[in-house]
Parts: structure tokens; sequence; C-alpha cells
């Protein structure tokens, strides 16, 4: 089976609400389909969204590093030699990991293809069944806590609540929450960066002080900052997870050289696509340090591989953030990967399993 041609389509989703953080506010999921077609006539699927304040990446930066600098590389690869096509993709150029990923995710989803398997056995195997929290955006406290009781009654165990906005609102919005869904659910914080050391230490001390047991707070400082993080968590019970602030398998060494947090929040669009993200896996497996998977606010075909990783990683892989599916008013695509509120499934289907992806269009450009 070889690569022949890499096509684009653009995915655009309707959220069921706007989805808010310290960094941007989104209306709808809008992201890049990656098809790479074969000699066999297998088509891998695999797409990213522009998540330009988190990676940097557009969606005209994530097709222009495709078609000139990565597609290049792949067209004759033979999909068996996979550790080879994943070189070629992280080798192509720096950064641009949304782009990265995408391809990497239809190459692992042809590899499926290839040996008549789903993604998450040739990963290493595993119970297909996870479950995710979802996200309650940052907003007014009254919205927030109805968001928060609606997402209890939908099933959902474990709410993301988004904060960062405003310190001293951050701490009422925490604690209405805290006090309407006590013990029907797992609060974990999400500030994006949004707060500074001391702000964040001041917060969590006054939660901890109030009796608000928080599962875990991602990212409170600025993605630059590990010192900043490192003070936070050596400062406060709630553990401490990092998200903008790895990206890769390097800067997980780093981040744990420095014991800077507790947990690391593991994205595809962050680590350049599924190979990086099993070498952080397991680094972090070597060091018992935690980890969550987490997606962007992004379609079910990412969120579909991140499932099969996490499946398959499930001894590190503790906690699973991923919601982009369930935010959505309806999901367009058809795959092995079920997702049912708070309960996600993955099929036998080979690879990712995708037979349809309603309301796809093409993006027709040819490749160089
Ligand atoms: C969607 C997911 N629950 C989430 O919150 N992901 C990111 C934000 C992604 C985005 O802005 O698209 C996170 O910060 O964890
Ligand atoms: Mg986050």
């Amino acid at each position: 089976m070889k690569i022949t041609d890499i096509r684009f389509g653009m995915l655009r989703v309707p959220l069921k609400t706007a989805f808010k953080t310290a960094l941007r506010t989104v209306e709808q999921v809008e992201d890049v389909v990656v098809m790479i077609h074969t000699d066999t006539g297998h088509v891998g699927y695999g797409s990213a969204p522009a998540t330009a304040v988190i990676t940097g990446d557009t969606h005209g930066s994530i097709m222009h590093a495709i078609r000139h600098y990565i597609a290049p590389r792949l067209v004759g690869q033979e999909i068996a030699n996979l550790n080879r096509i994943t070189h070629a993709v992280q080798a192509s150029m720096e950064k641009n990991t949304s782009a990265k990923a995408a391809v990497e995710i239809a190459v692992h989803d042809l590899w499926g293809q290839l040996y008549g398997a789903p993604l998450y056995q040739l990963l290493g195997g595993g119970e297909p069944a996870i479950t995710t929290d979802i996200t309650i955006s940052v907003d007014y406290i009254d919205k927030m806590v109805a968001d928060s009781l609606a997402a209890v009654d939908r099933g959902f165990e474990s709410l993301k609540i988004k904060v960062g906005k405003d310190i001293g609102l951050d701490i009422e919005r925490t604690k209405a929450i805290h006090a309407a869904v006590e013990g029907r659910a797992l609060l974990r914080l999400d500030a994006n960066q949004g707060w500074t050391a001391k702000q964040a230490v001041y917060a969590l001390q006054t939660l901890e002080d109030a009796g608000v047991r928080l599962e875990l707070v991602e990212q409170p400082v600025k993605a630059h900052d590990l010192e900043g993080l490192r003070y936070v968590t050596e400062r406060v019970h709630t553990p401490v997870m990092a998200d903008e602030s790895v990206f890769g398998p390097m800067e997980v060494i780093e981040l744990i050289r420095m014991r800077a947090a507790d947990i690391v929040n593991i994205k595809l669009m962050k680590t350049g696509g599924i190979s990086n993200a099993v070498k952080i896996a397991d680094i972090c497996g070597l060091y018992g340090v935690d980890c969550m998977i987490g997606c962007m606010l992004e379609s079910s075909i990412g969120v579909a591989a991140a499932v099969h990783l996490a499946v398959a990683k499930s001894d590190v892989i503790s906690k699973v953030d991923l919601d982009g599916p369930s935010l959505c008013r309806f999901d367009p695509v058809s795959s092995g990967v079920l997702f049912n509120e708070s309960e996600i499934s993955i099929t036998d289907a080979p690879g990712l399993g995708i037979r349809a992806i309603e309301g796809l269009v093409a993006v027709d450009e040819p490749l160089a």
C-alpha cells in the first residue's frame, strides 16, 4: 500500500453553545480534513483545527505545510514502513504540529487498514471503552452553574471548568459550581494561562481552605513560564497539570526534570501526532507521571485517533478530556469510534473505521 496523493477538505460543525476560554471564543468546529490516497484505493483520514492561540497554526498554514513540506516526502512511501513515514513527517520542518498531526493520523488510519485491525490494537491493545469529561465554558456564574447541572444530568461525572478571566470571579464561579454539583461530579479547572503564579496560588489556596476539592488545575500560568508553574505546584495541594507549556517529548522531559507539574496533558495537535504522543506517554510512564489525553475544539476524526491512543496507553493515561464531539450539535463523521456523551467506545473496524463525512467541502488545489 503506497501513498499516491494527499487531498484536503474543510469540515464545519456548529456547537451546542459557544466555547469560551481565557484565550478565545468559538462558535463552531472548523477542521482541515486530510485524505491520503494510496495505490490500493484505500484512503486514510486525518484532521486538524486551527488553534492559532495555542499552536500558532491556521487553516492556511496547515495546508501549506502539508502541501509544500510534508507531502513531497511521503508520496511513494509504503504504509508498512510506518516509522520511516512518521520520521519523515517530524523531520519535514520545525513546529507546525497540527499539520504533522493531521498527516500522522491519516497514516495511522491506513496502517490499521493495511493490517485489518482497529488502530488501538496495533498500538498495544486494551479495553475499547473510555469515559470523558465535558468542558464548561467560562461565562456568567449563573450560566456556568446551569451548564454544569445540565452536563451532570447528561451523565458527565467529570467537569472541566474554564476559568482564567478574573481571579475573584473565578473563585466565585468555582465555589458556585461546587455547591451546585457537590458529590455528583469531579471538578477540573483549566485557566488556559490566565493567571499569574501568585494569583494561582491565592485562588487555589482559597478554594482549598473553603473545602472545594478539585481533581486538578490545568495550565494556571503562561505557557513559557515553567518557573511559575513550579511555583504553583510547590505551594498547593491540588494537582497541577501542564497543557500549553508542553508540546513534544523534549519539553516533557524538561518539565519532569524541573518538577514543574504533577500531570501532563497530551494532545495530538501539540505533539505533532501519534508517534510523539506515544513517546510522551512512555516517558511519563517511566517517571510515574500521570497523563491526561486532551483535544482541541475539533471534530471526531482527530478525536477518534486520540481515543485509540488513550485505550492503548491506559496504563499511563488515566484522565480523558475528549469532549470535542459532545460539544457539537451533531457528529457528521461515521467512524469506528462511537461517541455517546461521556461514554466512548471503539468497534472492530480497521484503522479509524471512517465510512462517511457529511458536509465535507473539498479544497481543490493540486499538491504542488
Ligand atoms: C476541547 C477541550 N476540552 C479543551 O478545552 N481543549 C483545550 C482548548 C482548545 C481550544 O481552544 O480549541 C484546552 O485548553 O484544554
Ligand atoms: Mg487546557
